[in-house]
């Protein structure tokens, strides 16, 4: 066996660790190699919903593939549940899959198949005997709301439909992990949102732990306690959704996320405002409020001691994670005298601000 050696009691033991994981495909002839990992160390803690953001090209998937062993990494460790993948034998393998549930964007359902029938396949590659196989699949729709659909073809169900009879065969061989490829992507908002409640309940449940990867922010900011941001092969910001969501640190990030927390400035707030004040300019500040101070009423502290001259532009408060966090865009005078009171009730209140400019 390839289990590695560890003194931590098994909650502490990661889901999955990646140690130094390059992957290259090609290089044969006159192709150079292509990297598409390079130098990843990530883990995934058990029982968390973990998400991996990045855009399209930057190896979400190929990160994704080498945790059940469809890819192979070129050089380091992948690590799954103790045991580490690489040297896996096809038995081993087997036996991977069989603890590694995967959902996919397109479901995957086989057409000329029965939604019993496509929950039921897995077990049937497993060998398990049709009784129990029966007692496994019916719990299973019911779990995902299709209790009553179990005779209808994929071509019959709609979308989420499709991709909860996704979830339920992912579910059957009763797995550790489940990894979620672009789930959402094929569906409406409503839909996915119906079905990150699903996944939601299932990591709660069953404690199943979720590794899923998206190019949708709106995804992880629902349901993921955990990020990575992969840009390039390489994994550059990695922590919890919350301080990531709210403090972007790398230009990836912050390039990815800022339409998804409403980072960016409206339209009609633009052209650029300047970055010194000149005489009778108005500062243009984004206040940003996490916890606690996002229900008390800053907004009325805000205008009793900075002055009536406040306009508020833009703001919203939204919750990452199950935390709420807010951001105002506000403006006043940029005088001296109301800067500096402006500061001190910051600095009174722990709001994170930043100054976006200056302009008339
Ligand atoms: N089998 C392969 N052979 C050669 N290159 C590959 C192979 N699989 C992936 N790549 C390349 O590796 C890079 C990463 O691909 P990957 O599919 O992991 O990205 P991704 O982040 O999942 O992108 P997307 O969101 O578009 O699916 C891409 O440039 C891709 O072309």
């Amino acid at each position: 066996m390839n289990r590695v050696d560890t003194h931590q009691s098994p909650a502490a033991v990661p889901m999955v660790t990646f140690e130094d994981v390059t992957k290259r495909f090609g290089g044969t002839g006159n192709q150079p190699a292509f990297t598409a990992l390079d130098g990843v160390d990530l883990v995934v803690p058990r029982g968390a919903i973990s998400g991996i953001i990045g855009r399209s090209g930057a190896g979400k998937s190929t990160l994704i593939r080498l945790v059940n062993g469809l890819e192979k990494a070129t050089s380091g460790r992948v690590v799954v549940d103790g045991v580490e993948v690489g040297g896996l034998p096809e038995t081993g393998l087997r036996d991977l899959r069989r603890q590694v549930g995967m959902i996919f964007q397109h479901f995957n359902l086989l057409s000329s198949r029965t939604a019993f029938d496509n929950v039921a396949l897995p077990l049937e590659i497993a060998g398990m005997d049709r009784k129990a196989i029966r007692d496994r699949v019916a719990p299973l729709l019911e779990l995902v709301g299709l209790g009553d659909k179990s005779g209808r073809y994929p071509a019959e169900l709609s979308g989420g439909q499709k991709q909860r009879i996704g979830i339920a065969r992912a579910l059957a061989t009763e797995p550790k992990l489940l990894l979620s490829d672009e789930a959402t992507s094929a569906l409406d908002p409503e839909t996915t949102q119906s079905i990150l409640e699903l996944l939601k309940t299932i990591n709660r449940d069953l404690g199943l732990t979720v590794l899923l990867i998206t190019h949708e922010m709106e995804v992880v900011k629902t349901i993921a306690s955990q990020v990575a941001v992969i840009d390039k092969g390489k994994i550059v910001e990695n922590g919890r959704t919350f301080d990531i969501f709210t403090a972007p640190k790398h230009e990836t990030t912050q390039s990815l996320l800022s339409a998804a927390i409403g980072a960016k400035l409206p339209e009609w707030i633009r052209p650029e405002p300047k970055t010194e004040p000149a005489p009778g300019d108005r500062a243009l500040v984004r206040l940003i409020f996490f916890g606690e101070t996002a229900f008390q009423p800053l907004t009325a502290r805000l205008v009793a001691e900075i002055g009536p001259d406040v306009n508020i532009l833009a703001g919203a408060i939204d919750e990452i994670a199950g935390e709420p966090y807010g951001s105002l865009v506000v403006s006043y005078p940029a005088d001296p005298d109301t800067l500096q009171r402006a500061s001190r009730f910051y600095q009174q209140t722990g709001l994170t601000t930043e100054v976006l400019g200056y302009g008339a």
